[in-house]
């Protein structure tokens, strides 16, 4: 691994629990990480951690193969090598594009800083604008202009801090695609800190979800989403319910396998892996609204709650009729009201279980 965390521990002097506490994650040489989770659970204090703003009380930080942190021992900021971008841009004001791109690598031979800053403006998108003013740029121009200012100097690894915190929805999604595209090309290492989980989907290959200090999950986005690892990663990621529901054994040609029933019916297809994890009896299964389809065949009738527009589909909050809520995806050109029934049945490909909890009330996620 490139950047290595093992058993990593961040404790604020006062507190009572650690801010960070036994976090291992990797990263391979130009790959983007990407940090994601709720307020307050350590995603900040952590990227601080690795570019040495904040010591250590526990664990091991190694870059390129070289020891970077550990308690009593840790290499100065700025020995570290690494880029930082924060949602407030921090440009000077009295420098133009490309005096502020310039500035990291102001010691650099002439000729080879102009080449330098001239590259990366134009990675950026920034060339045209190199003699304008900050205050002459847009928000999504000024940023590009932090991002080309962190990457001229080829840091070994470029750490971003909620970059777009401070700009409009669309901006932020156009840019997540752009920033991913740019730092690909420019061949580098990231990592990223976001509370939004499209940003994270959009920009990371993989992506780390926190809770209270701790790492819950460190994968791609697809398994974040199809296997989550934990309750809070399953609630965190997507919209979906935790439903009652009984693993029981199902016979068909002489085989015999566990399946999971549900108030919907029967769910099959339960990987191998999970066939000799899951105990018989109770369990909550996770019901996403992406497995649950809408279809007047069925013979599952569900009443709509609530219904949320989402361009090419609405999310439709349901409850059937023993009183358990769904959630369903669904076409929007099937624009039902609150309050009427429609047929649903289950489509889902990974069956994911967690114990049961359903005498607390099984439990919608957000
Ligand atoms: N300087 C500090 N001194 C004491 N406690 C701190 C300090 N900075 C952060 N904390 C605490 O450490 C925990 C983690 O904070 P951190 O800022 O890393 O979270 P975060 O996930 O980045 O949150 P946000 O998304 O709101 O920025 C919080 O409980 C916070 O109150």
């Amino acid at each position: 691994m490139y950047l290595e965390l093992q058993q990593l521990r961040v404790q604020y002097a006062g507190q009572a629990q650690p801010a960070v506490q036994d976090v291992n994650f990797g990263l391979k040489a130009g790959q983007i990480g990407v940090l994601i989770g709720p307020s307050g659970c350590g995603k900040t204090t952590l990227l601080r951690a690795i570019a040495g703003l904040e010591p250590i009380a526990g664990g091991h930080i190694a870059l390129g193969g070289a020891h970077v942190s550990s308690p009593g021992s840790s290499v100065p900021p700025e020995l570290r090598h690494m880029g930082m971008v924060f949602q407030d841009y921090a440009l000077f004001p009295h420098m133009d594009v490309g005096q502020n791109v310039a500035f990291g690598i102001h010691q650099w031979p002439t000729a080879q800083r102009r080449a330098r800053v001239a590259d990366v403006l134009d990675l950026v998108g920034l060339d045209a604008q190199r003699r304008r003013y900050p205050h002459e740029l847009s928000g999504g121009q000024q940023q590009r202009v932090a991002l080309a200012r962190a990457l001229a100097p080829q840091p070994k690894l470029l750490l971003l801090d909620e970059p777009f915190s401070n700009l409009d929805v669309d901006l932020r999604e156009r840019l997540a695609q752009e920033l991913r595209t740019i730092l690909k090309e420019a061949g580098a290492t990231a990592l990223f800190v976001t509370h939004d989980q499209l940003e994270a989907f959009a920009i990371g290959d993989l992506i780390g979800v926190m809770h209270e200090g701790q790492l819950h999950q460190w994968a791609d986005a697809y398994t974040l989403y199809h296997r989550p690892a934990t309750r809070f990663v399953a609630d965190f990621i997507g919209h979906g319910v935790f439903a009652p529901a009984l693993v029981a054994l199902h016979e068909e040609n002489g085989v015999t396998h566990k399946h999971v029933v549900t108030a919907l019916g029967e769910l099959h297809g339960i990987s191998q892996d999970e066939q000799e994890r899951l105990a018989l009896g109770p369990c909550d299964v996770l019901l996403r609204a992406d497995d649950i389809v809408h279809d007047d065949q069925a013979p599952t009738q569900a009443r709509i709650v609530t219904k949320a527009f989402r361009g090419n589909e609405f999310l439709y909050t349901l409850q059937l009729r023993t009183g358990e809520t769904l959630m369903a995806h669904v076409p929007s050109h099937h624009n039902h009201q609150p309050g009427e029934w429609i047929g649903i049945r289950p489509e889902v490909d990974h069956v994911v279980t967690f114990a049961s909890q359903s005498a607390s009330g099984g439990g919608q996620l957000k």
